[in-house]
């Protein structure tokens, strides 16, 4: 059985000034209880505008919660106007930081390489990445969602060590059931989630496969959350929409109350 502690985390996007992300974060953390944090870790990814008071709130009442970003630059600093490092999120406390969601690879053209990049970026200043991969409709079509998603890992995990890649968290997201309301049957998660920690078997070592966290996300509710985490390689989600409903996302971290 595995050992792995499922990561229900939630990725707010474009969402929630920082006055709206401080209400959101105390309503969650009254609404959470020591034994949700003893069974999973959750953790927020707010816009970047939001992390200072995000930060200020959960150093200043000790929450469990963790939090990080959506994105951070590959670079460590420098005439990239725009850019956020990895060092700058480190000193807001960033636990996690989004790498390569796929709103990133099809609104801002993010490659395999540079998803690379930022992975070791990411690691270089402490930070655990979640690199986001998946497939589109067409590819899904095609039948050929497995090869697609393991080449974006392959690309993702590029040269990074076994030492770092045994925390990394990797989230399926296929793209067509992202904000969608179409969620992937857990068959279809479980199919890709599994070849997922197979290759990371064949790239490092089935110890560190069995290690890694590895996240199913799009259209995540609390009403298919259950069946999903049902399955055996799937080790919490990655969860956009419901997480901004804080009642709906505290039935999704309750998801064995289901
Ligand atoms: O990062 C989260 C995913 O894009 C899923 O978003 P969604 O739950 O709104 O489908």
């Amino acid at each position: 059985m595995s050992t792995r502690t499922p990561l229900m985390a939630g990725n707010w996007k474009m969402n929630l000034n920082h006055l709206e992300a401080i209400a959101h974060v105390q309503k969650l953390s009254f609404a959470l209880a020591d034994k949700d944090y003893d069974a999973v870790e959750v953790a927020v990814l707010p816009p970047f505008v939001d992390l200072r008071s995000v930060q200020t709130l959960v150093d200043g009442d000790k929450l469990k919660i963790k939090y990080g970003a959506q994105d951070l630059s590959a670079q460590d600093s420098g005439a990239y106007t725009g850019e956020i490092s990895g060092a700058m999120l480190a000193k807001l406390g960033c636990s996690y930081v989004a790498v390569g969601h796929s709103e990133r690879r099809q609104y801002h053209g993010e490659s395999d390489e540079l998803c690379n990049a930022k992975v070791k970026a990411a690691y270089k200043h402490g930070i655990t990445p979640i690199l986001c991969v998946g497939e589109g409709l067409d590819v899904r079509k095609a039948g050929e969602q497995v090869p697609h998603t393991l080449a974006q890992v392959d690309g993702g995990l590029k040269d990074v060590p076994a030492e770092q890649v045994e925390s990394i968290v990797i989230a399926y997201e296929p793209v067509w059931a992202i904000g969608t309301g179409e969620v992937a049957t857990p068959e279809d998660a479980q199919e890709v989630c599994g070849a997922i920690r197979g290759r990371l078997a064949e790239l490092y070592s089935q110890e560190l496969a069995d290690k890694v966290r590895i996240q199913y996300g799009g259209s995540v509710k609390s009403g298919n959350i259950a069946a999903i985490m049902a399955q055996p390689d799937v080790d919490g989600a990655l969860i956009g929409g419901a997480a901004l409903d804080v009642d709906e996302f505290v039935k999704i971290v309750r998801f064995r109350d289901q």
